[in-house]
């Protein structure tokens, strides 16, 4: 029961340990421990079928396990389902949003249903309408919000019963870079103005990265690693560079001679493993300059958590060809 206690004998706000669960022969859950602080992003990667969905269920209550401890907001959860129901908040894809009711109308069901006091209640649905950029649209139907509204509304009827704990599953799924960018900062605010904690499921392995202040990655129903996204980056080979040549002679004097891993004549590129450091850029540079090689474009790449998620993943196929770069630093020459 590793994750039950820190150091200095609190407990986490969420602590799982041992936690197991099967449907039938298949074992979905093998053993999860988890440990998550208040007021962090913690993110659960997995390919599909790997087991997250089942966990948010067991956390929120939905299902039970077959053998494992788990604790949120300092109350078990086999022995307090309620008082674990009251600190946490869930909000997915399959949203509570009703389209006939206005962006108001809803926050008010919300806030009757949690038996807020009319005038508490009043003041919760404006301070939420400010806060969510919904107020121009507070007297609209939601049916006619964009996706990144309805997401925003979704949210903040979730707030309305000032949850400790939020579960977002695929936050932004469809969303443009704008309004993905928007949710963002607003869950980044969620967790540094109130203090909440999210748990988020999310297949945008940037998400994870840009919210995630840890990532656990689930394969077949085992941890497979947990650590901050710059830990889990450390964790796969080095990144690599890739050379695009300005003309084809350039490209077949320099291929077989630059230690590259791949080339593809046709794109007069060729990419080339890097450990990390400047060594191999330094090399690489003086081997093109003394050969007076013409190069059109150079650009390094970072392990990013595409690369963490393939490697550490094994029931997933490994993707062909180059990762995207997390940081690409471009030269020409
Ligand atoms: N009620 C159920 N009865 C039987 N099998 C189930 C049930 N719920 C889930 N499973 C199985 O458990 C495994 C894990 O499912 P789960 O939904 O937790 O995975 P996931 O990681 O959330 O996947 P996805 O990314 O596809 O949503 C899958 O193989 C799924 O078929």
């Amino acid at each position: 029961m590793s994750n039950t206690y820190y150091r200095d004998g609190t407990r986490p706000f969420v602590s799982v340990s041992g936690l197991r669960k099967s449907y039938g022969a298949h074992r979905v859950l093998d053993g999860i421990d988890l440990a998550i602080p208040q007021g962090s992003v913690f993110s659960l990667l997995g390919p599909n079928g790997a087991g997250k969905t089942t966990t948010v269920q067991i956390l929120s209550t939905l299902i039970k396990p077959d053998a494992g401890e788990v604790w949120v907001a300092g109350h078990e959860l086999a022995r307090e389902p309620d008082a674990v129901r009251a600190a946490i908040g869930v909000t997915g894809q399959f949203s509570a949003v009703d389209g006939f009711l206005t962006g108001e109308e809803n926050l008010r069901l919300m806030a009757d249903l949690l038996h807020l006091g009319r005038a508490e209640g009043r003041a919760r649905v404006r301070e939420l309408l400010e806060r969510f950029d919904l107020a121009g649209a507070a007297r609209r139907p939601a049916a006619t919000y964009s996706g990144g509204m309805r997401r925003r509304l979704d949210l903040a009827m979730t707030m309305v019963g000032t949850p400790r704990l939020i579960f977002l599953d695929e936050p932004t799924t469809g969303l443009d870079p704008r309004s993905r960018r928007t949710m963002w900062e607003i869950v980044r605010e969620l967790v540094r103005r109130d203090g909440v904690t999210i748990f988020l499921t999310t297949q945008y392995l940037e998400e994870a990265d840009e919210l995630a202040d840890r990532i656990a990655l689930l394969s077949q129903g085992r941890l497979v690693a947990e650590g901050t996204p710059q830990e889990l980056k450390r964790m796969v080979p080095g990144g690599h560079i890739v050379v695009r040549f300005a003309d084809a002679d350039g490209y077949r004097r320099a291929a077989g001679h630059v230690g590259a891993s791949s080339c593809d004549e046709e794109a007069l590129t060729v990419q080339i493993p890097d450990a990390g450091g400047v060594r191999t850029l330094r090399g690489l540079l003086e081997w093109l300059d003394s050969h007076a090689v013409e190069v059109a474009e150079l650009s390094v790449h970072s392990p990013d958590l595409d690369d963490v998620f393939l490697t550490l993943t094994s029931d997933t196929p490994a993707r062909e060809g180059a990762a995207g770069p997390s940081s690409t630093q471009e030269a020409s020459r």
